[in-house]
């Protein structure tokens, strides 16, 4: 059983529409679509919007519905400068940059006996890579930062990436990252740009969310052929 996560139902709809929906089982306030896509056995639902949430639904595929890998697939705000509207990124490890305990001598994300960062899983990467050479499509890799805010200001995004060398910022990878860890889960997590991040970001992100869920969504059908 394959995971598919997504945070909005903008960003879960269009992957819907390429799957055959099998059955759709209410559980935990939420709506879990198990489907079929090339003879593969999907469990797809979004989370709603942030960490706990996102943390939530990716327990709920793994223990109840049994997900052996969780794909997450959405929308994300840019940190790196050459990363524009529209431009895919895939996740090398993820991170909570809202996480602060350095009043006690701790790194900014790092809660005691867990991780600052979590590793994405190599292989889905490679077969990402994969994909995007065959498709003629340019695919970025680097770390995601994520905290239950949207980031919509250029100093805030700077302290961000100066804090954890990120390349984007949302808000669900990093909690997803810790249960997929903890739960010895890969997880593979593909973002479409839907805005810069900084002052005006939530304007972009309104006129750009459907389109870029849809890049995302597409590349995963693609990546689901491969896996
Ligand atoms: C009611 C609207 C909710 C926006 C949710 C945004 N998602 C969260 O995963 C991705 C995202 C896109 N751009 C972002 C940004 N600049 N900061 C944080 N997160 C993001």
């Amino acid at each position: 059983m394959i995971g598919i996560l997504c945070a909005m139902r903008e960003e879960l709809e269009p992957i819907l529409e390429e799957v055959e929906v099998k059955e759709v089982v209410e559980y935990g306030k939420n709506k879990f679509y198990l489907a079929k896509f090339d003879n593969k056995d999907l469990v797809l639902a979004y989370s709603k919007i942030g960490k706990v949430n996102s943390a939530t639904t990716a327990t709920i595929m793994i223990e109840k519905f049994k997900a052996k890998k969780i794909l997450f697939s959405g929308v994300a705000g840019a940190i790196d400068e050459d990363l524009k509207i529209g431009d895919l990124i895939i996740a090398t490890k993820t991170c909570q940059h809202d996480i602060d305990l350095t009043v006690f001598g701790y790194p900014y994300g790092y809660i005691p006996e867990s991780e600052v960062y979590f590793e994405c899983d190599k292989s889905l990467n490679s077969i990402a890579k994969s994909v995007a050479k065959k498709l003629n499509l340019k695919l970025k890799e680097g770390i995601i930062a994520s905290g239950d805010q949207f980031i919509h200001s250029k100093e805030k995004k700077e302290w961000i990436k100066k804090t954890f060398n990120a390349s984007a910022i949302e808000m669900e990878g990093g909690a997803v990252g810790c249960v997929c860890f903890t739960l010895n889960i890969p997880f593979f997590m593909l973002r479409a740009i839907s805005d810069s991040a900084e002052e005006g970001a939530g304007i972009d992100f309104d006129e750009f969310l459907e389109e870029s869920s849809k890049v995302s969504a597409k590349f995963l059908i693609e990546m689901l052929k491969e896996i």
